[in-house]
């Protein structure tokens, strides 16, 4: 039966980039590899000027209703600051929160084609195979109270709260602790468990879940350390994870390793199979409508797709074997691009990897 996917293309470079990710997808549909039905909506700064709201209740009910939501990015200056119920972010996590998507998973993966591109020597990140595990709905970024108040001074405070429920924490934890199952059984946990009441308790909560996981290595690492050791010796981490802001912080810093923010997809899932699928950078508004934003993370993003959400493992592999075979052809987007090799915009990069598409069967 026919799958629903609801397309949200958002702000910036998110259009252009979503663009290449829906060829792939056609490509893929017009030989029969997969039968969905593309659906569109708006979120964010797109949202706002159309109908004043960042996330129009038409959206979240078509996002509820679909199996799988392929998000570009969203926001930009044109839209930030807003009074903070109307910031476009409140677009995007509105979204997650509505679908109850807690678990974020951001794989930083080095392509060997690209070690070049890497801010680390070829020595200390080759085969990097990482997988943060990011809470999402939860932290400082949904804990109340938030905002900025005036006191009777006249001078302003801004405040927001870091909150966890012990649930939260377990049932992100075991998402960790089933995905280091099929790996290396490693887990990092990462908090900052000597100044935060919060993360103390979160550290609590990950050792006692992790007894149900005998098999598991489990250990902790403060934020700042680990933000240290990503850039030091990324290899010492198989499985990470962490909450809402440090996986935020923490999945930006780990991209670099790989050669660029555009290169990592990430998967954000609930407890039913229904899952968003967007590239983890943001809409690049100093990029946008240059046509040279790299697509593979978002093309990356919608393999993720196909092997989470829409029971299409065999079209998710060839899609990274695509990924895979154009950078062996030395096409770089300007953000991967390193000696010897040939510079192209997204589009060209979309197209080279329908064709490679045709290849990997
Ligand atoms: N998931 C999302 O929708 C999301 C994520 C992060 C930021 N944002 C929003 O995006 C806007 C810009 O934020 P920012 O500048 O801090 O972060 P950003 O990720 O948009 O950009 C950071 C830097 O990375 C570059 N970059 C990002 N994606 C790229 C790609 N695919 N190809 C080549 N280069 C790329 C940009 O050009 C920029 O120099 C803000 O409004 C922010 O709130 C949205
Ligand atoms: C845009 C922003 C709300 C978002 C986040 O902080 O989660 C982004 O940085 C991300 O990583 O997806
Ligand atoms: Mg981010």
């Amino acid at each position: 039966m026919s799958k629903n996917i609801l397309v949200v293309a958002g702000d910036g470079i998110g259009p252009e980039i979503v663009a290449e990710a829906i060829k792939v997808i056609d490509a893929l549909q017009a030989e029969g590899a997969i039968d969905v039905q593309l659906h569109h909506a708006l979120v964010g700064g797109a949202a706002y000027d159309e109908f004043g709201d960042p996330l129009p209740e038409s959206t979240l009910t078509a996002a509820k209703a679909a199996d799988a939501v392929l998000l570009g990015a969203v926001g930009g200056p044109k839209w930030e600051p807003l009074p903070i119920a109307k910031r476009p972010e409140k677009g995007l996590l509105g979204l997650r929160a509505g679908l109850e998507l807690f678990a974020n998973l951001r794989p930083a993966i080095l392509y060997p084609q690209l070690a070049d591109a890497s801010t680390l020597k070829p020595e200390i990140v080759a085969g990097l195979d990482l997988m943060i595990v990011r809470e999402l709905t939860g932290d400082i970024y949904f804990g109340q109270p938030r905002g900025i108040e005036t006191l009777p001074s006249g001078e302003r405070r801004g405040i927001n709260t870091m909150v966890y429920t012990e649930s939260e924490v377990e049932r992100i934890c075991r998402v960790a602790f089933e995905i280091a199952m099929k790996r290396n059984k490693q887990v990092c946990s990462v908090d900052k468990a000597n100044v935060l009441e919060c993360t103390e308790m979160w550290r609590e909560v990950a050792i006692k879940t992790a007894a149900n996981y005998p098999e598991i290595t489990l250990t902790h690492m403060y934020v700042d350390n680990a933000a240290m050791q990503l850039v030091r010796a990324p290899k010492q981490f198989d499985v990470m994870v962490t909450g809402n802001i440090f996986g935020d912080i923490l999945s930006d810093c780990a991209s670099m390793l790989t050669g660029s923010i555009g290169m990592l997809p990430s998967a954000s899932l609930g407890a039913s199979g229904q899952g968003m699928y967007e590239p983890i950078h943001g809409s690049a508004p100093d990029i946008a409508g240059r046509g040279i934003a790299n697509p593979l993370a978002t093309i990356l993003s919608v393999a993720m797709m196909l092997r989470y959400s829409l029971g299409a493992p065999d079209a998710a592999a060839r899609i990274e074997t695509a990924v895979s075979a154009v950078l062996d052809q030395g096409l770089r987007t300007a953000d991967i691009m390193s000696a010897g090799m040939r510079q192209v915009g997204t589009v060209e990069m979309g197209d080279a990897v329908v064709a490679a598409l045709a290849e990997a069967r």
